[in-house]
């Protein structure tokens, strides 16, 4: 859905994005992280075709961006980071407006704005004045504009940029609820854990350039390629300890308070590949679990292990 190779903008010396290359499958989620200024709305216009690159590919749907710019156009949603709304119209009258643009016609033209507006939970707000709307509502919206003509491909700069955490949340569903629906989403943040339970794909960007790009399962596996398990016992853990401690499947084990409870923090061995045994070894000793499981590693953790020392 999405093709780039070397795509590189400069604005005299500053590469503003360099040697981007980058492939994304219908139904990907890939999540833009970086800091202000990293390159992520240079890319984003570039593949809205309204802004042109120095030089390189990009094709969104097997359209180039150079010489199929109005056959992208209809199959993108680009929301920007930051956009206007006309003062003295309402809701209703606004995707109107913009349904009209994309040329929906007839009586369809209320239903679909209707239902895009269901969409975004913003029915009840049908007749409201837009300037009357919260931030996270107007964000809503604009999301409910670039919906209008039913995109395959959705480019959105910073959605939750702004927004309390319970209006990034809703920005979170809403963009889960695209994600069934089978849309291609290409979307930003400078904050990873932001996007991080709905991507399958991550790009890091910084000054410019792509430093990671990766499935999200992949990272995942790269990180985990040990299995650790936090366990805790009734009775004194420090004979559970000694039993982990001389256990052949056991590769190290520390012990520490994690919410008033002391917990073994237990490494395997690479080969190790059956907690259950290491259960089972701690059972024969006499020991009783209250707490048996695997570490859960959370997407953060993983992308700030992989990037150490690239991004500092
Ligand atoms: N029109 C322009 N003229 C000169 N430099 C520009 C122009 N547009 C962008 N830049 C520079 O290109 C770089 C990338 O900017 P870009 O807006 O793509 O970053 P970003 O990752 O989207 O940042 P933000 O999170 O702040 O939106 C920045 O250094 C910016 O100053």
């Amino acid at each position: 859905m999405i093709e780039i190779h070397g795509l590189t903008k400069k604005y005299g010396d500053l590469f503003a994005i360099r040697d981007i290359e980058l492939e994304l499958a219908a139904g990907d989620v890939f999540g833009f992280i970086g800091p202000n200024g990293a390159g992520k709305t240079t890319t984003m216009r570039i593949l809205a075709t309204l802004l042109h690159p120095t030089w390189g590919e990009a094709y969104v749907a097997g359209h180039s961006i150079y010489t199929k710019p109005k056959e992208i156009r209809r199959v993108i949603g680009y929301m920007p980071d930051f956009f206007g709304v006309y003062d003295d119209m309402k809701v209703i009258e606004y995707l109107e407006f913009f349904a009209a643009a994309y040329r929906i016609r007839g009586p369809g033209r209320k239903k679909i704005c209707d239902d895009v507006l269901e969409l975004v939970d913003l029915g009840y707000k049908r007749d409201a004045l837009v300037t009357s709307l919260s931030r996270g509502m107007t964000q809503r919206l604009g999301l409910a504009r670039v919906l209008l003509h039913d995109p395959q491909v959705l480019l959105l700069d910073e959605p939750a940029s702004g927004l309390d955490p319970r209006a990034r949340i809703e920005i979170r569903g809403l963009l889960k609820e695209l994600r069934n629906m089978g849309k291609t989403i290409m979307v930003s943040s400078h904050i990873l854990p932001e996007l991080a339970d709905i991507c399958n794909k991550i790009g890091i960007i910084e000054r410019g350039e792509l430093i990671v790009n990766a499935d999200v399962a992949d990272v995942m596996r790269q990180v985990r390629q040990q299995t650790v398990l936090k366990i805790t016992v009734a009775g004194p853990i420090e004979v559970a300890a000694s039993v982990l401690e001389a256990s052949p499947l056991v590769e190290s084990v520390t012990q520490a308070a994690e919410h008033g409870v002391e917990v073994l923090t237990t490494t395997l061995k690479a080969e190790a590949n059956d907690p259950s045994l290491v259960a089972q070894e701690l059972f024969e000793a006499g020991c009783r679990l209250t707490m048996f499981k695997e570490e859960e590693i959370n997407l953060e953790t993983a992308f700030m292990t992989l990037t150490q020392g690239i991004t500092s």
